[in-house]
């Protein structure tokens, strides 16, 4: 996926452009007309608004950049977009042109539902719980991960966690949250961030207005209850719990929260943190149970560094080689979020000669990246080895990107996911806690005996979202030794005093 060179005219202009860093790059610009990234020829007026994919943006940009390059852009109407499909491409405008390359697009929907748009432990307990509530029932599997991210999440944010899958804090989230997702996804409601006009349209003629205001008034309601408990808890003199919204309140003026509001949309870390790490984790136990050959390697080593007398703990997983790398295959063939979240230029920016206009959106291809058959042998085969052999699963006798590095799927530059470190070591120690308890396999069709296979390899099998969510799937769940029931139930016994406090209002 090789960008193909500017002309050499335009490439030798744009050097000499760049290099004069003070003159005003605006006027430079048009004086050289430096070109944008080559990409799919445009119709005058429109661009590419009939090509542009209505949904699963990624697969059809992992297609243009075979076609164009590493860097390709896009036109719709007047709308610039611009797709980076390699580490460098990636590095060299989102991490090193940072301060230029940060801004969020608008989306009028994300808007009128999030208004001020702020987006910004309790893991180990939790993750025993997960267990345990795996144990109980285990045919709720599914549910079960969605409760326990957006717990560790709430806990995180709040200090208030969801203790069961009917907490009222859980359920609201759980209601309000796919609607969010689904209203976001291009081709859902109309596409008002291209025709702005559509938003005066009055609210009678356009349901999508009535659909919008039925979620932001869900998400307001949600968010109000969960930050006038904190609130509740300050004045009251109770004990803090160390959360982020306790630190936010303290230091509002601080942080320039100049008004309640900005309070209340600090929930939104909520929705980027809750819905992202049960995919990762959902998408996980679908491996497990496709890939029997893969699982039966895990546990062996689950069986060899932790044994069968205690669950696994956090200085067991530098030790589990294996399952490591299995998480880094889930996350290199299903990533969680296959094109990140879009950033936008907020100045013009000349690269290897390509110009990046303010106000074009940026989109990382972080699938694309994954599944480039110059750096990975067999992409579409679900293999952890790569990972073992390699530290990035980078075939043999390439040399391979030099911009790659840990942890892309979680962005760059300035809007990097502040939750890294929370998601990591959630993924890990809840994937080594299930694998080391339980068998998953394909459950069986109780009319016709026939084995029902989970399939990740069709990718209608997710919800496509600004994440990529697996959809529910029923699968069987055995626990491996009936020890382990004990033990489980003992170490639940062991954290609940320590979850209950944090249950509290
Ligand atoms: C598997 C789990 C996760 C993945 C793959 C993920 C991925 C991402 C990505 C790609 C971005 C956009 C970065 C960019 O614009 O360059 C992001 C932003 C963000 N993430 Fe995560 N994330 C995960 C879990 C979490 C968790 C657990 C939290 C919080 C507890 C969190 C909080 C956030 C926030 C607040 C932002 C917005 C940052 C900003 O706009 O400045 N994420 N995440």
């Amino acid at each position: 996926m090789n960008s193909p060179a500017p002309s050499e005219q335009v490439r030798s202009r744009g050097r000499r452009e760049v290099r004069t860093e003070n003159v005003d790059l605006n006027r430079s610009v048009k004086a050289a007309r430096i070109s944008l990234p080559p990409g799919p020829p445009t119709t005058p007026f429109i661009g590419n608004l009939f090509e542009f994919p209505k949904r699963r943006l990624h697969l059809k940009f992992s297609e243009w950049a075979k076609i164009y390059g590493d860097v390709f852009s896009l036109k719709v109407l007047n709308q610039t977009i611009i797709v980076l499909s390699s580490p460098t491409a990636m590095h060299k405008i989102i991490d090193v042109r940072s301060t230029s390359s940060s801004n969020r697009p608008k989306s009028i929907i994300a808007d009128m539902i999030t208004p001020n748009n702020m987006n910004m432990g309790t893991g180990r307990f939790e993750a025993t719980q997960l267990m345990h509530d795996f144990l109980l029932s285990p045919e709720s599997w599914f549910d079960h991960l969605r409760r326990y991210t957006t717990s560790f999440a709430l806990g995180i944010i709040y200090g208030k966690r969801g203790p069961t899958l009917g907490s009222q804090d859980v359920m609201d989230f759980m209601d309000v949250h796919p609607q969010f997702i689904n209203a976001l996804e291009i081709g859902t409601l109309p596409p008002v961030d291209l025709f702005p006009i559509l938003t005066l349209v009055p609210e009678k003629w356009a349901k999508w207005k009535r659909t919008v205001a039925h979620i932001k008034n869900l998400h307001v309601t949600l968010y109000d209850r969960l930050l006038s408990n904190v609130e509740r808890r300050l004045v009251q003199g109770s004990e803090e719990r160390g959360v982020l919204m306790e630190h936010a309140i303290r230091n509002a003026e601080k942080l320039g929260l100049v008004s309640r509001e900005h309070l209340l949309h600090l929930g939104g870390v909520l929705l980027e943190g809750s819905d992202t790490s049960s995919a990762a984790l959902q998408n996980a136990v679908y491996a497990l149970t496709l890939y029997q050959d893969v699982q039966s390697r895990i546990q062996r080593e689950l069986d060899e560094v932790v044994g069968t007398n205690r669950a696994p703990i956090f200085d067991d997983l530098p030790k589990l080689k294996y399952l490591l790398a299995f998480i880094d295959e889930c996350n290199r063939f299903r990533p969680v979020g296959p094109l990140g979240l879009p950033h936008e230029m907020t100045k013009d920016e000349i690269v290897d000669g390509y110009l990046y206009p303010k106000g074009a959106v940026l989109f990382v291809n972080i699938w694309g990246m994954g599944r480039d058959e110059r750096y990975f042998d067999q992409p579409e085969e679900f293999n952890p080895d790569r990972f073992i052999r390699h530290p990035f699963g980078i075939k043999d006798g390439v040399v391979d990107d030099p911009a790659r590095r840990p942890n892309m799927q979680f962005g760059g530059g300035k809007r990097v996911c502040p939750g890294i470190v929370f998601a990591k070591s959630s993924l890990e120690l809840n994937v080594a806690n299930l694998a080391w308890a339980f068998r998953f396999s394909p459950a069986i069709d109780d009319a016709t005996g026939v084995e029902l296979t989970p399939s990740l390899d069709n990718y209608s099998d997710h919800i496509q979202g600004v994440t990529a969510t697996p959809k529910p799937y029923p699968i069987t769940i055995w626990l491996r030794y009936s020890s382990q029931r004990e033990i489980i139930n003992r170490q639940m016994a062991e954290v609940q005093s320590t979850l209950d406090r944090f249950d509290e209002d």
